[in-house]
């Protein structure tokens, strides 16, 4: 018989080993959490990677909240023995373990089923975020990398920006190491929905939970393409309410970056955004039917490899990319605006990873 881990004599002594790595053979350095009282909860086994950062930190806290996560890992090359055991305190049922440092980053990986890419850095005042091409280009490269050798069936939620650039490494990446499942590869456009929907119930007057904006194209500036004609439920805007909305949504970011003034962009509405759209994926893997999210992803849409639209997730990820419906003059003329800058951004992430 295998003796009880929850008899009396062996309680302490197996918390002891978890706060104590060491008297675990062969456990990483760092696993503050890595069992639980009675045995691991069912559910998903979530990666968070740059989980120490001002967006990675208030994730790791909503995924904790998450019932469909069992175990969360949180890595990144700084900081996370302290967020790891902070979250961990927390009485939720997922498991946490921290992994620092690239030398871990592989034991971070394995065996996870959603891995969210918050890693990177964020923009100061006066950047684009194609400026933040140079330091995150090489981030995202080496991450999937470890994605691809360590769960090369995760499903990969990809926030680092230019999301417009990053995305399409990861596909090289994982189509160098034979991994590429474009189902499973999703970019992160979820905070221009909550803005849009955000500002467009602020001009309504209503409830912005019960508002719906599909916001199409990429995610920087005028790729940002809110379709206003087809919110629900059903309304109509004036010229100058469409001029606002749109210029609006599309500067998001850049309001937040202002305003934070050199300490960084959204980070708690991007966690927020982020956990929604993780909580989306989840629910989707688990087999609920009808789960439609705007996101950045492999696409026939137009005549570019990548673009966002609504897409239906299922348990592989993207499993239906959604046509993007009736435009008008407006959206249209936004349309190939979008399209032209867009097609730069791709090509210069597919051509980063094939110089
Ligand atoms: N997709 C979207 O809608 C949004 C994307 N972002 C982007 O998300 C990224 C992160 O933003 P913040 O959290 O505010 O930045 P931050 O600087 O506060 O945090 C980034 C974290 O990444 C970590 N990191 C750096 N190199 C790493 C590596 N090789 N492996 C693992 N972790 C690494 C850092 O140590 C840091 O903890 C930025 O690129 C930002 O532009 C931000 C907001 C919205
Ligand atoms: O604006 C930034 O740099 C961060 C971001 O992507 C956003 O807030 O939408």
């Amino acid at each position: 018989m295998q003796p009880d881990a929850n008899a009396p004599s062996h309680r302490l002594a197996r918390v002891a080993a978890h706060l104590n790595p060491q008297m675990e053979e062969g456990a990483p350095a760092l696993r503050p959490a890595a069992c639980r009282a009675k045995g691991g909860a069912p559910g998903f086994k979530v990666a968070i990677l740059g989980a120490a950062g001002g967006i990675g930190q208030p994730l790791s806290l909503l995924m904790k909240m998450n019932p469909l996560v069992s175990v969360l890992h949180l890595y990144d090359v700084v900081n996370t023995p302290g967020v790891t055991a902070d979250v961990s305190h927390m009485d939720t049922s997922a498991v946490v373990r921290g992994f620092l440092g690239a030398q871990q980053l592989d034991a971070a990986l394995t065996g996870m089923d959603l891995v969210i890419i918050p890693a990177g850095l964020p923009r100061k005042p006066g950047m684009t975020r194609d400026d933040l091409f140079n330091k995150n280009a090489g981030i995202v490269r080496t991450l999937c990398e470890g994605v691809a050798r360590c769960c090369p069936n995760a499903i990969v939620n990809l926030i680092s920006n230019p999301v417009n650039s990053t995305v399409p490494i990861a596909a090289e990446v994982f189509k160098k190491a034979g991994t590429y499942d474009p189902k499973r590869l999703l970019g992160v456009t979820t905070l221009d929905v909550a803005r849009a929907n955000t500002f467009v119930a602020e001009v309504l007057g209503v409830d912005p939970r019960d508002v719906n904006v599909p916001v199409v194209g990429g995610h920087a500036g005028v790729t940002i393409l809110p379709l206003l004609s087809q919110v629900t439920p059903p309304c109509s805007f004036t010229q100058e309410e469409i001029k606002y909305l749109t210029n609006r949504i599309q500067n998001g970011g850049t309001e937040v970056v202002e305003a934070k003034a050199g300490s960084g962009s959204a980070t708690l509405s991007m966690a927020f955004a982020a956990a929604k759209f993780g909580d989306a994926c989840l629910r989707a893997m688990r087999g609920d039917a009808g789960i439609v999210e705007c996101s950045y992803v492999a696409s026939e849409v137009t005549e570019l490899p990548f673009f966002a639209t609504k897409v239906r997730l299922g348990r592989g990820g993207a499993e239906e990319i959604l046509p993007l419906g009736p435009l008008n003059d407006f959206e249209r003329v936004g349309l190939e605006a979008a399209k032209k800058e867009l097609s730069e951004s791709i090509q210069k992430g597919i051509g980063f990873m094939n110089k």
